[in-house]
């Protein structure tokens, strides 16, 4: 069929199936996209140490050969990254977005698990600060990351992610979005785009229970899909931010540690 829309992640593992690439896949589908994926990282969470996250990256010269396979058709509609897991896989990410001409780039700068407090890996944040925010067509910090990224540290108001995604933005970033999610305190989910010039805020209500472990991750790829789908910037990130309140809506509890957003939320109009 010549006229299937296409969509990559470059991303991990996270076999409890709500983050990663499992994430990504199941919305892209949503989104009537036919997903491709290079895998970056398996994630493995411990039942018997507190749900601790053990992260395995895989070798980068893996990588460069599955993004080998997927742009052997040519670029895509659109892709994303997620957890990138090594300086060296940022800098496959890198090579393969530029050396394929590839457009509508959606950079999700994953640097902690929901739950886990420390920065992955400190190193890969510089790189894909350094290397993919001049890429990004959209990039989606949560608010930890906005802050690690714009180099203001802890944000706490509206105004600080104000602040942080012009900083974003002068990283060379085009769009930024600044995820307040559960993270910003009040009774709002308040996220704020900014597009180089204008600012918009995007508000939910906060959902209780939060069962939004992949939250950040099926945002990201929905975005995705709606820029493959040939939606101007804006209104990709609207609609995105409709599918994840609908994802975590219909969320479940998993086990006592986690609950998972369901990617199908949103075609159940729940
Ligand atoms: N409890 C919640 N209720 C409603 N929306 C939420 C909730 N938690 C997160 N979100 C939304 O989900 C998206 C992902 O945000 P977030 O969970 O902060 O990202 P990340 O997974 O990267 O930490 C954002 O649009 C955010 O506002
Ligand atoms: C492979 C992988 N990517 C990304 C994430 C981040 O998930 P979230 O969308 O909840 O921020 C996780 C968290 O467990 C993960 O395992």
């Amino acid at each position: 069929m010549s006229n299937i829309v296409k969509t990559l992640t470059i991303a991990g593992s996270d076999s409890s199936g709500g983050a990663g690439i499992q994430a990504d896949l199941k919305t892209f589908e949503e989104y009537g996209t036919y997903g491709f994926s290079a895998l970056t990282t398996i994630v493995t969470m411990d039942p018997d140490n507190g749900w601790h996250h053990n992260v395995y990256p895989v070798e980068a010269a893996l990588v460069a050969e599955q993004l080998k396979t997927v742009f052997a058709g040519g670029p895509v509609d659109a892709m994303k990254t997620g957890m990138l897991g090594s300086v060296e896989i940022v800098r496959v990410a890198e090579q393969a977005i530029k050396n394929n001409h590839q457009s509508n780039v959606v950079i999700d700068p994953v640097m902690v698990c929901k739950g886990e407090d420390e920065v992955l890996n400190p190193e890969s944040a510089e790189a894909i600060r350094d290397l993919l925010l001049p890429l990004a067509t959209v990039v989606t910090p949560n608010l930890f990351e906005a802050g690690v990224l714009s180099g203001l540290g802890k944000l706490t108001s509206i105004e600080d992610m104000k602040n942080a995604a012009r900083k974003i933005h002068e990283l060379g970033a085009k769009n930024v979005v600044v995820k307040g999610g559960k993270a910003l305190d009040g009774e709002k989910a308040i996220d704020v785009f900014f597009d180089g010039s204008d600012f918009t805020v995007l508000e939910s209500d906060k959902i209780e229970p939060a069962h939004n472990h992949g939250a950040g991750c099926t945002f990201a790829a929905a975005i995705t899909g709606g820029l493959a789908n040939g939606l101007p910037v804006h209104e990709a990130v609207a609609k995105a931010k409709d599918f994840v309140s609908a994802a975590i809506r219909s969320g479940y509890q998993f086990n006592e540690y986690v609950g998972p957003v369901f990617h199908g939320g949103y075609r159940l109009n729940r």
